[in-house]
């Protein structure tokens, strides 16, 4: 197992060490996630019981192959616990998300749920959010409008950059839900929340990728150990 691989494994084992048997567990997406589902999947093969609401065709695909239970968060709409990964988290437990996405459905998941706990390799704790370009997810109607409008309410804030539209391969890069994403490199986001509330005022942007009162908890490894972060 590589290093990197090793840390998720670890950050995901800590996350499991915190959990109850019988819970509604939401299950984020990405690398560090998968970590997560391999390692449930360990323990319901070992007769652990829980039940997990996926926030991502992928994710729900590797839990049909590995044998975790799921459910449509409509079957379990209120989830005791999510726990999933993070492009960048600062001291405050704010959160970049999306860089796989999934950032829509991880968002309405881990707002359904009663905790939100993220893992991640210590490399993505961050004195300031921004570095990671931030995921917005767009509906495809008036999307140079939205583009522009983006520019726009950014500037305000002072910040500016490269606004690209993400690909796969040469064609746009479609969610989960059927929409597109702008990923927005802005440098240093000082104040987040404010530039939530801006992005939230677009009526074209579906979500956008800042995950703020969210994480309750986040669990950070490295090869000194695990660091244990709370709100
Ligand atoms: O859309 C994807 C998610 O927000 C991921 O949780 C995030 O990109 C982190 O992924 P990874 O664990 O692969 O770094």
């Amino acid at each position: 197992m590589s290093d990197a691989k090793s840390l998720k494994r670890k950050a995901a084992e800590a996350a499991f060490a915190e959990l109850d048997e019988g819970l509604n567990i939401g299950i984020g997406t990405g690398s560090t996630a998968e970590e997560f589902v391999r390692v449930l999947a360990e323990h319901v093969e070992a007769d652990f019981e829980m039940t997990g609401v996926t926030t991502s065709e992928r994710t729900e695909t590797l839990c049909r192959e590995l044998g975790v239970p799921t459910k449509t968060l409509d079957e379990i709409p209120i989830l005791d616990v999510t726990v999933d990964g993070a492009d960048e988290i600062d001291g405050d437990l704010r959160l970049i998300k999306g860089g796989g996405g999934a950032l829509l459905r991880e968002k309405i998941v881990a707002f359904s749920s009663a905790k939100m706990i993220v893992i991640a390799d210590a490399s993505k704790k961050v004195e300031t959010l921004g570095a990671f370009p931030l995921p917005i997810e767009v509906n495809g109607f008036g999307l140079m409008s939205t583009f522009m409008a983006i520019r726009r309410v950014a500037e305000t804030l002072d910040l500016t950059g490269d606004i690209v539209l993400r690909k796969n391969g040469d064609q746009p890069f479609i969610t989960d839900g059927g929409h597109l994403i702008l990923d927005a490199s802005f440098g240093r986001i000082p104040d987040p929340e404010a530039l939530s509330a801006a992005l939230r005022s677009i009526p074209g942007i579906v979500e956008h990728g800042l995950f703020i009162k969210l994480a309750s908890v986040a669990i950070l490894a490295s090869e000194d150990g695990i660091e244990r972060l709370e709100a």
